[in-house]
């Protein structure tokens, strides 16, 4: 009953699969909120390097992360996203590799997640919302009425980051990227407290072949065929 009243879509799987893109443009169509849970970790590391924690320090890092000071706003003009950490406009400095990376550590320490579960679970309201991240399926949100684990290779997500960087004017190499994206998986993968797998109920989709919009569209499909199934109130 309160999955109908607050229906939530996960969207879990590695970095560049696409999850991101896929989960705005669903939130968009749908008039629903977005969890992009990923950007709680990247503004904790970066809170971590501001105050001078190590990213293995969980005993600094828990009172860090529950009492982080961070809004996620959205430009009523523009409609972008903005994340504000302890006053600072964080929004462009949270997407960098190096800050991907720091997250990754972070998030791998289990008091640390414990700290943030409550922040992210507080995303869920009446409105409805589309939550990417790791875990979103198999720890925040288990009830949710419909899993989506996206994947892509390796090297495709590499190419991927490759050419946004590139069109960020960002100097990067596809064998770095390559390198970066095998070392996140292997430590999101293979940690010991929520580990990146598909939930046991989650559709799996490879998007390796597929480009934003055919990911859209497949997932839109689920999305109806959930609707018929009487596990999300019609959309409109
Ligand atoms: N199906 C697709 N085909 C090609 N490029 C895509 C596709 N989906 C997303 N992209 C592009 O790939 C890059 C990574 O996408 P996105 O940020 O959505 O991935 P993500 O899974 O959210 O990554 P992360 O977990 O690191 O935040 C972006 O530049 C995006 O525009
Ligand atoms: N639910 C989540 C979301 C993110 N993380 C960690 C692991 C990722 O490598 C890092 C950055 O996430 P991204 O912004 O690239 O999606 O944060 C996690 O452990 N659990």
């Amino acid at each position: 009953m309160q999955a109908l009243l607050m229906p939530v879509i996960t969207v879990d799987g590695p970095s560049g699969s696409g999850k991101g893109t896929v989960c705005r443009l669903l939130a968009e169509k749908l008039g629903w909120d977005v969890l992009d849970s990923g950007a709680i970790y990247r503004v904790l590391s970066l809170a971590a390097l501001h105050h001078q924690i190590a990213l293995d320090n969980e005993e600094a890092l828990v009172p860090l992360a529950a009492n982080l000071d961070v809004q996620f706003l959205v430009d009523s003009q523009t409609n972008a996203g903005k994340v504000i950490l302890e006053g600072e406009d964080v929004s462009t400095t949270i997407r960098n590799e190096e800050v991907g990376a720091a997250a990754s550590k972070v998030a791998a320490l289990p008091r640390v997640r414990e700290a943030l579960l409550r922040r992210q679970r507080a995303f869920r309201t009446e409105n409805g919302l589309v939550a990417d991240g790791r875990d979103m399926g198999t720890v925040v949100f288990p009830d949710a009425p419909l899993k989506i684990y996206l994947t892509a290779s390796a090297e495709e997500r590499a190419r991927r980051r490759f050419v946004e960087l590139n069109e960020r004017g960002l100097d990067v190499t596809l064998s770095g990227l390559l390198e970066d994206i095998k070392a996140r998986d292997d430590r999101d993968m293979n940690r010991a407290v929520a580990p990146l797998v598909p939930a046991d109920d989650a559709i799996e989709l490879d998007t390796s072949e597929l480009n934003a919009q055919q990911v859209f569209d497949k997932v839109i499909t689920l999305i109806d065929i959930a609707i018929s199934e009487g596990k999300f109130p019609k959309r409109n």
